[in-house]
């Protein structure tokens, strides 16, 4: 492990991961690139087919708009935009820093654009699907402006253990430049309803079947 430089913003990350099986993290992308990310969402809205998100995998397809609706648009690895490609050197460097540090084992990602429209909400779920355990860290970047308020909704509660072994709820905000991270295997999730549109890059590190 002699090249690896330690990196203070991945090693908390780790570190919370280990502890809590969750972390947010306000440092991952600059502002700058925060600033980047958010104009290409926009800008892919406009001229590019978001679809009506689905639940399950292509083996299991079903739209179900009481359970989700949000939009979403794939990014394709094979025609990204520079500002794309930025994103993922990010995140593989990312990936290489875990699989070196602490041997996880991914060897895939895949990440959508997220856009939920005024009005809409993702009902709880755990993000792996029961035909398919390889998604193993769920990501979730969020691109608002950086003033959203608890009244606009559309916080990301994790339903996580409390010291009794009973549930407890942890709201996030959907704050510009902020990371989610969370175990797609165990952490139960929802989106809060949105009183406004609210934008995001969502993704899931992988490993072997
Ligand atoms: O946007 C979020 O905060 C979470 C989205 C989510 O749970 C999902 O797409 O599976
Ligand atoms: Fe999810």
């Amino acid at each position: 492990m002699s090249d690896i430089t330690v990196n203070p913003i991945y090693e908390k990350i780790i570190d919370d991961l280990l502890n809590q099986k969750y972390s947010i993290s306000d440092f991952f992308f600059s502002n700058e690139e925060t600033k980047q990310l958010r104009e290409s969402i926009i800008q892919q809205d406009t001229k590019q087919d978001f679809h009506q998100a689905a639940i399950g995998n292509s083996q299991n397809e079903q739209i179900v708009k009481s359970i989700r609706g949000d939009k979403i648009l794939w990014i394709d690895e094979s025609k990204m935009t520079e500002t794309e490609e930025i994103f993922f050197s990010k995140i593989n460097h990312f990936i290489d820093y875990l699989n070196r540090t602490c041997y996880m084992g991914i060897e895939e990602s895949e990440f959508h654009y997220a856009i939920y429209p005024e009005g809409t909400f993702y009902q709880r779920h755990v993000d792996a699907f029961k035909n398919d355990d390889r998604r193993t860290l769920s990501m979730v970047f969020y691109l608002n402006d950086e003033d959203w308020k608890d009244d606009f909704g559309g916080q990301l509660t994790l339903f996580l253990p409390d010291e009794n072994n009973k549930e407890k709820e942890l709201d996030i905000l959907p704050l510009a430049g902020r990371l989610a991270i969370f175990d797609s295997k165990t952490i139960p999730h929802e989106v809060k309803k949105v009183n406004k549109p609210r934008y995001s890059i969502t993704g899931w590190l992988k490993t072997r079947k």
